[in-house]
């Protein structure tokens, strides 16, 4: 009765105990109102309540996902936004209308953990992307609340089913889309975007969708996924961030055929045609928003690095296929050798074998050998000594020098022949050959082909001269891992530390023993990398910004976790990853001179900032999931 402080014992006993329970529900709705209400905290302190200004009303304001609140509109926004009559007369609080709604979705319960078991786990999806139509705000505070049960719904690996299901899912379009048949008109079409900020972009032309193959214009739910975890976990404002797709045509020949295909049925657009599409769409994003970050997702090999190398010393851009896994496996790696009960400086006498040499296995041996290089004095020899820890292996097996047209981007790492033939092995090699004759510390998989590592490959990896040899079976989704880590422990015993792409369950070894199965993807860097640049206003996103972002993640695992074979962290604290990922980022960009300072802070200010100023300023910049408070004014 607290609440009803002014109402006599009397008059309190003679209300009917409905409207007892209707003024309840207004008065907690007005205090969580009031909660929500809060000055937004900004790192110079000034405290006062701003509320949202907005110019629509009524309907339109029911069906804009930004500002909608539903039933959690208060009793004065309903007068003020005219929308009197058109809700359920029963003010919700938040926290309410969440337990509503998890009571619908908790129908379909089922580890999302388990991957491929989980059968439940598209309608889950169609459960969740209905409210993101129609709330953002209360979607983006289940996600945020619930990370580690919805991420595996929202991204990977459900994410790859929904993009394979995409016709028969579209309902609402999110996003933008940009054609081949759009060149010339790109520079306008931008201008169709409603928000005049825009801090993140995630674009595909949906070419290698995870490891399912070129899905075209259905290519455009990773973007979306990705653009939740920037949400969920970097704090981005949802208002601010923009999925791209762009439809250059598909060469999956089963989409050229399929009469409910939403995109270009033509083949795909190739070489200088291709390219000017990509140019022509990276000059309008950053005309019309020059201090957008652009993440490449999710683009084929052939284009994803050399698209890469285009662009990053102009614009503010990533590949995080090529450079967030780099620095994710980096961290992995490291956690590895700490795992063994060694130094990280002992990284360089890691033997290596990598089965995959697309955009994702060179960002990794690339930055890998780096790292290595730099731990050895960072010259030439060092250079060269770090590269021959690596042994890459392709579909057409052990890369060395003797391979006909080779990529450039792998040249450096083609064994030489006499150094192989040493080892008894050859261009060619098989990867089942290969690890036998390495015996390497770690089998590193981004190859994409599901099961690769075979009892027989596991089989071989026995005899690794590692004390504590590591799995990474990093291709997505579940289905196109290299193994299993029940299959990994089974075959290896449990001194060995497992990581995949895709959530797998820890796996019981009995006796109280847990196999510990880590999840080694790209979503603990990512939205790390985009908030930090963001927040220092970076030029460009140079090497030893990644390299940071690597180290930081390395850092955050404490010994004991690492000793029991636990490398990256729970999913569950990827917003502090995340905030500590970006403020090493925006220190690095300072210390690079690159920073040009972000809104009130400018790049003096920010070179002032202590370490633990800019952690502080990172997280007061992090937009939370609460309702603000909405007020009308006309354009
Ligand atoms: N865990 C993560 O964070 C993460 C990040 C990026 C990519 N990935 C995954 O990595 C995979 C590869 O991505 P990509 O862009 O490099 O793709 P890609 O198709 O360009 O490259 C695949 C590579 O694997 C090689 N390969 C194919 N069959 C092989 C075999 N039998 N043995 C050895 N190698 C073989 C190919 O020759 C090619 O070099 C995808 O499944 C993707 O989902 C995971
Ligand atoms: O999307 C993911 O889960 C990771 C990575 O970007 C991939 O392409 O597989
Ligand atoms: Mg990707």
């Amino acid at each position: 009765m607290a609440m009803f402080p002014l109402l006599s014992p009397h008059l309190r006993r003679s209300l009917s105990s409905s409207l007892l329970r209707r003024l309840r529900r207004r008065s907690s709705a007005a205090s969580a109102a009031a909660a929500m209400d809060a000055p937004s905290r900004s790192f110079t302190t000034t405290e006062v309540s701003r509320p949202n200004i907005v110019q629509k009303r009524s309907l339109d304001i029911l069906h804009d996902p930004w500002f909608n609140k539903g039933t959690a509109f208060s009793m004065t926004e309903r007068d003020r936004l005219d929308l009197r009559g058109l809700l359920p007369p029963s003010v919700m609080t938040p926290q309410q209308q969440i337990d509503r709604f998890m009571m619908d979705l908790k129908r379909l319960q089922v580890n999302a953990r388990a991957g491929r078991f989980d059968t439940n786990a598209l309608a889950k999806w169609r459960i969740l992307n209905r409210l993101h139509d129609r709330n953002e705000t209360m979607y983006y505070k289940i996600l945020v609340e619930n990370i580690e049960e919805y991420a595996p719904i929202v991204y990977t690996p459900t994410v790859g089913l929904v993009c394979q299901n995409y016709s028969g899912l579209f309902r609402r379009p999110r996003g933008m889309y940009f054609s081949a048949e759009d060149r010339g008109e790109m520079m306008s079409m931008v201008y169709n975007w409603p928000a005049d900020q825009v801090d993140m972009i995630v674009v595909t032309d949906g070419s290698r969708i995870l490891g399912l193959g070129d899905l075209g214009v259905q290519g455009i739910g990773i973007a979306i996924g990705k653009l939740d975890l920037y949400v969920a976990a970097a704090g981005i404002n949802p208002q601010r961030v923009l999925p791209v797709m762009i439809d250059v045509g598909t060469n999956n020949e089963k989409l050229l055929k399929d009469p409910l295909y939403l995109g270009l049925q033509e083949h795909r657009l190739d070489g200088e045609e291709y390219l000017s599409v990509i140019d022509e769409f990276m000059e309008s994003v950053f005309t019309r928003w020059p201090n957008v970050i652009v993440q490449f997702e999710d683009f084929q090999s052939k284009w994803a690095l050399k698209l890469l190398k285009r662009y990053r010393n102009t614009y503010r851009m990533f590949n995080d296929d090529v450079q967030g896994t780099a620095g994710v496996a980096i961290a992995g790696l490291l956690g590895a050798v700490r795992a063994q009960g060694r130094p990280m400086i002992d990284f360089p006498k890691q033997k290596i074998v990598v089965a995959g040499a697309g955009s994702a296995g060179i960002g990794v041996v690339n930055a890998a050998s780096k790292t290595m290089a730099r731990m050895l004095g960072n010259n030439e020899s060092a250079f060269e000594s770090a590269r021959s820890q690596f042994w890459v292996v392709d579909a057409n097996g052990l890369i060395t020098e003797c391979r006909e047209n080779i990529d450039q981007d792998i040249k450096p790492f083609a064994k030489k022949l006499k150094e192989v033939s040493h080892q008894g092995l050859s261009e060619g090699a098989s990867l089942v050959e290969v690890v036998k004759k390495v015996k390497p510390d770690v089998l590193l998989g981004l190859s994409a082909v599901g099961g690769l590592f075979s009892n027989e490959v596991l089989e071989a990896l026995k005899d690794s001269t590692s004390s504590r040899p590591a799995v990474f079976a990093m291709s997505n989704p579940t289905k196109n891992a290299e193994c299993t880590p029940v299959e990994a422990f089974s075959i290896l015993g449990e001194n060995i530390i497992f990581a995949s792409g895709s959530p797998f369950n820890d796996v019981n070894l009995g006796d109280g023993k847990i196999g510990h199965s880590n999840q080694g993807n790209n979503m603990y860097l990512f939205p790390g990398i985009g908030l930090g640049t963001l927040l220092s206003g970076a030029r460009v996103i140079s090497d030893g910004m990644l390299q940071v972002a690597s180290e930081c993640l390395a850092a955050y695992m404490k010994e004991e976790e690492v000793l029991k074979g636990i490398i990256y962290p729970p999913i569950s604290s990827i917003r502090d990853i995340t905030k500590e990922v970006a403020a090493a980022v925006v220190r690095e960009a300072v210390a690079e001179d690159l920073a040009e300072g972000y809104r009130d802070m400018d790049a003096r200010e920010l070179r002032r900032l202590t370490q633990e100023e800019i952690v502080a300023y990172v997280k007061n910049n992090m937009w939370d999931p609460v309702y603000p408070t909405l007020v009308y004014r006309k354009e």
